[in-house]
C-alpha cells in the first residue's frame, strides 16, 4: 500500500520520510528508476512511498513541487520568517528589501519580525516605528523578544502547518526565536560561522525541523549570502509588490528616469516609502551595472 509523506532528511543515498498520516519517520531508498531517469528528490518534497516488513521503505514517485529554493535546497517552502533587528545588529532598510526581493523572486510569503524588542530605548523604538510605517501595509508585522518571550504566541500562529525558513543578518536571533517557540529545535549555525569552524561535519543538505504544534523549519537559513545577481534589473520592478498598480506613460516603465511615471509620482504623493523606492533605484543600477561587465 502506497502512502503518503514529506522527505524530511537525507543520508548518503537514503532519505528520510515523515508519514503524513501518522508523523511515523521512515527511511527510505529510492527505486531504480530515480537514478536511471535522473530525477531529483529534495528536503521538502511530498512524495509516496511503500514501507515494507522490516520498518524500511522505498520512495515510489515525488508529487507536484510548488518551488524549489537553492542555497540550500529545499522544495516545497511556504514562507520566509525575516528576522529584523534596529540595534545589535541594525538591519538596514537596504538589507530588508533585499531579502523581500528574493522572498518575492521565490514567489513566497513573508512575515517580518522585529526582534529584540526588549533591548529597545526611545530612540530605537521610534526607528521601529518608521519600520512599521514603511511595511506595515505591505506585510505582516510582529514584534517579538527571544529573551521576555513578548510576541512568541503570535508568531507561532504564522507557522503552524507551513514550511517556513528563516531569514534575517547573523545575531538577529533567528535561532533564539525559534529555542523560544520551541525548545530544543536547533537552527544550524550560519554560514559565515560555519566556514570559522573548518572542516567540522560539513553536511549539505538541509533538513526540515518538525514543531511540536505542527509545521516546520529548514534547519538553514534562507538567502544567506544576499545575492540577486541571477535577477534581471527589468524583472526587479516585480518584486515590490507596491509598484505594481501604478500607471506609467511607458507600459514597460522601469521607473527610473522615464517621464511621466506612476511610480514616481507616488513616491512624491506619500503613497509609496521614499525608502523602498531609493533602494530599488539602488539594487536597479547594481544589476544593470553587472549585465554590462
Ligand atoms: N536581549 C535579547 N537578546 C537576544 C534576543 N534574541 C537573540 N538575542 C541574543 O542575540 C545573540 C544572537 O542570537 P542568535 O539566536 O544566535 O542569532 P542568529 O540570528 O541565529 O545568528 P546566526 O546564527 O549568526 O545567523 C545571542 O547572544 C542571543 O542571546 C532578544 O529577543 N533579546
Ligand atoms: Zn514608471
Amino acid at each position: 500500500m502506497r502512502r503518503r509523506g514529506i522527505v524530511v532528511s537525507f543520508h548518503s543515498n537514503m532519505v528520510t520520510v515523515e508519514d503524513e498520516e501518522t508523523g511515523e519517520r521512515i527511511l527510505c531508498k529510492l527505486r531504480g528508476k530515480f537514478r536511471l531517469q535522473n530525477l531529483k528528490i529534495y528536503v521538502g518534497d511530498r512524495v509516496e512511498y511503500t514501507p515494507d516488513e522490516t520498518g524500511s521503505g522505498v520512495i515510489e514517485n515525488v508529487l507536484h513541487r510548488k518551488n524549489l529554493l537553492t542555497k540550500p535546497h529545499v522544495a516545497n517552502v511556504d514562507q520566509v520568517i525575516l528576522v529584523v533587528t534596529v540595534k545589535m545588529p541594525e538591519t538596514s532598510t537596504y538589507i530588508i528589501d533585499k531579502f523581500l526581493v528574493l522572498a518575492e523572486k521565490n514567489e513566497l510569503e513573508t512575515v517580518m519580525v522585529f526582534n529584540k524588542m526588549d533591548l529597545y530605548d526611545e530612540a530605537d523604538l521610534k526607528k521601529v516605528r518608521e519600520l512599521e510605517e514603511i511595511y506595515s501595509e505591505l506585510y505582516p508585522i510582529v514584534k517579538t523578544s527571544a529573551k521576555t518571550g513578548m510576541g512568541i504566541e503570535e508568531l507561532k500562529e504564522y507557522l503552524k502547518g507551513k514550511i517556513s525558513t528563516m531569514a534575517g543578518l547573523s545575531g538577529v536571533g533567528k535561532s533564539s526565536l525559534l529555542n523560544a517557540i520551541n525548545p530544543g529545535l536547533k537552527l544550524r549555525v550560519s554560514e559565515v560561522s560555519e566556514k570559522l569552524q573548518r572542516g567540522r561535519h560539513t553536511t549539505t543538505t538541509a533538513q526540515l525541523l518538525k514543531f511540536d504544534f505542527g509545521g516546520y523549519v529548514v534547519d538553514t537559513p534562507g538567502f544567506a549570502n544576499l545575492e540577486i545577481s541571477d535577477i534581471e534589473p527589468e524583472e526587479l520592478k516585480n518584486y515590490f509588490k507596491e509598484f505594481g498598480d501604478k500607471q506609467c506613460f511607458f507600459s514597460d516603465c522601469n521607473h527610473v528616469d522615464e517621464p511621466d511615471c506612476g511610480v514616481k509620482e507616488a513616491v512624491e504623493n506619500g503613497e509609496i516609502a521614499e525608502s523602498r523606492y531609493e533602494n530599488y533605484v539602488k539594487m536597479f543600477y547594481e544589476l544593470l551595472g553587472r549585465r554590462k561587465k
